[in-house]
Order: C-alpha cells, then structure tokens, then sequence
C-alpha cells in the first residue's frame, strides 16, 4: 500500500459491522468494496455473505440463472436496497451519498420512466439533480437516441426505453455505471449500438459493473466475469480464465461401478455429471484426461468427446461449489 493512509484501524460501522478505513489512494483506486452482503426477503436469502471488490476502470459481468441474486446486489449498491448486514461503498462512500454526488449511475430493469414527459425532459430533470452533469444533449448522443428527444415514454418501445435509461444513468457523468440486465429487449443491431455506446464510457478508464443472462455479452465486453448462484458467488475470473473454459471438451463414457471422486481425481476435469453408468466429464485438457480415463477405467465403453458451448460452461460453473479462493480452476 502507498502513503497517505489516513486511518488504519478498525472501525465500526453503522451496520455495526468491522471494517477496515480505505486510504484515499484506496478509495480512489477501489471502485466498488462490498463485505460480508447479506440481504433475504422472508424464508429467501437473495444474498448470502458475499464480498467483492472492484477495481476503479474494471468492466465487470455479474452473471447467474434466475433468482440468483445479481438484481439485489445491483440494488444494495446502488442503495435502493438496504442490506440485512454488511458494508457496501462505493469509491468510499456509502450508496446513496455516492449516488447524490453522481458518482454512480444506474440502469436498472424497473427503472420507472415518467409517462407524460419526453425524453429530453426527464433527462433534464435527472440532470439538474447532479452536481455537474453531462450536457443533456450529449447523453442523449452518448446513449443514441437524438431522435427520440420530443418522443414522450408511452410512444417508446422495449428497447428504447432501455436506452432512455442509459441516457438518466450517464447524465451524472458518473465514474461508475450499474446497469442490470441492460440490452433487455433490444435487437441485435441495438445491442451491439448499445455496447459501442459503452465502449466510448470505459475508454475513459470508467467503471462499469453489469448484470447479464448473456454469456457472449460477458465474453465481449466484460474483463472479468463474476458468477452468482443462490446469492453467493461461485466463480470470480478474468474473461481468459472462462474462455479457456469454454473451450474445454466434455467426454462421455459408459462405465459401470463409477464414483464421483474416482472421476473427479482423473486430470484436467473441471465438472463431472454421472446418472447411474453413464458419465459427463467436462475437461480442460481432453487428450489428458481421456488417456487416463481409458487407463484407470479400460472397460468404459461408447466413449466420445465434444466440444463444450459457453452455455455448458456456465452452467458446469456455477454448479460447482467454489474453490477456497473463489477462483476459476
Ligand atoms: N422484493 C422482493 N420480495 C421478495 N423476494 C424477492 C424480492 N426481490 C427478490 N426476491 C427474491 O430474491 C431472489 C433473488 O432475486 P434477484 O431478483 O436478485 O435475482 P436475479 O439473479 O436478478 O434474477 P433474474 O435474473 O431473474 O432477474 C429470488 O428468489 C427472488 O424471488
């Protein structure tokens, strides 16, 4: 750590929880520091115990299956949501001053938009909220709905809408977007305008934490891919770390008299799937595990290997518990 540590201790905090003061170097440095998050709504804990940590001018891709907890961690940041326990900050600050002193902006899936008001009009007035806001023009350019400015929001599609969201979350000028699920609805041809968009927004060094059912999205835009399941995450890699993974190769086999661990010991396998004698393997090096598949078990018969898709990927991710260091192995 550099000098101008402030404060090195302890310090409770109002949830009454540990934490450790940042440096101003660290705040500076530290877009996003979530500990020890948790958040249920009755008997169902969207969040358990997750801590996080991103990095200022990170692009990063929350992804999970439904239900996952990927919008209530998006909420608890932003500070619409209230955590059961833990800290979130967000360049230091806690959420909700973050957002009045526009350093977040927030795309979020029910983002309300206000039906007798155009476009440029509730974008002006999310402007004259910020202390220094975008001019409203510009986020209309940036967010790519010029066109739209006299449009008012009963008049605008699925996809629209979304991008009239794009245009409120970038006119604080924010240092970090939250977008959650945000090219819900949008072609194709929209979607890879939308992305251009925020290209131009992390090619300034800005943050950029997004929530996505789309893998390709995380593959492309993202440089590290954060997985949840059931509100806790359980893999946490760079986007090479996952693409080496997708392009693993699964082997099947029939092998009567199989165990788990005896598969999971062979080399190379990252998931094993087995229902009664027949086994999926998903390997990281299918030559290696393959050789010593057939030489621990020369009886296996119908024996084939195929290439993996990022979807079996993903899902082999996130069905497996994490590892100690919550990485990708
Ligand atoms: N306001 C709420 N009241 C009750 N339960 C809720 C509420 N919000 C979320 N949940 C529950 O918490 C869990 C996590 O939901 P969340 O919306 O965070 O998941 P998600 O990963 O964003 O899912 P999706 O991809 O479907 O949007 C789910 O079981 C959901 O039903």
């Amino acid at each position: 750590m550099t000098g101008g540590r402030e404060n090195l201790g302890q310090v409770k905090n109002p949830e009454g929880m540990d934490e450790t003061l940042l440096s101003k170097a660290e705040r500076r440095d530290t877009a996003v520091h979530v500990q020890g998050l948790r958040k249920h709504y009755g008997e169902v804990h969207a969040v358990k115990e997750v801590d996080l940590t991103i990095k200022a001018g990170e692009v990063v891709a929350l992804l999970g299956p439904n239900g996952a907890g990927k919008s209530t961690m998006v909420d608890m940041i932003v500070g619409l949501t209230t955590p059961d326990s833990g800290i979130v900050r967000v360049f230091g600050l806690p959420p909700r001053q973050a957002v009045l002193e526009g350093v977040i902006g927030a795309m979020l899936q029910e983002g309300a938009l206000l039906d007798d008001a155009t476009v440029i009009e509730m974008v002006g007035m999310v402007a004259s909220l910020h202390k220094n806001p975008l001019p409203v023009r510009e986020a209309l350019r940036k967010a790519g709905i010029e066109e739209l400015a006299r449009r008012r929001s009963t008049k605008l599609s699925t996809g629209q809408k979304q991008r009239v969201r794009f245009a409120v979350a970038l006119v604080a000028d924010p240092d970090l977007l939250l977008l959650d699920e945000p090219t819900a609805g949008m072609d194709v041809r929209r979607r890879h305008e939308f992305w251009h968009s925020m290209q131009e927004f992390t090619a300034s060094g800005r943050t950029v934490m997004f929530a996505t059912h789309y893998l390709e999205e995380a593959e492309e835009f993202a440089d590290r891919v954060v997985f949840l399941r059931d509100g806790r995450i359980v893999a946490d890699g760079s986007v090479a770390q996952v693409r080496s993974l997708a392009a693993g190769r699964t082997l099947r086999a029939t092998i009567s008299g199989v165990s788990e661990p005896a598969m999971r010991a062979l080399p190379s396998v990252v998931n094993v799937e087995i229902r009664q004698d027949k086994v999926a393997v998903l390997s990281s090096d299918s030559d290696t595990t393959l050789r010593a598949l057939l030489s621990r078990f020369p009886h296996a018969r119908d024996v084939e290997v195929v290439g993996v898709g990022l979807d079996e990927a993903f899902l082999a991710l996130t069905s497996r518990t994490r590892t100690s260091e919550g990485e990708l192995s």
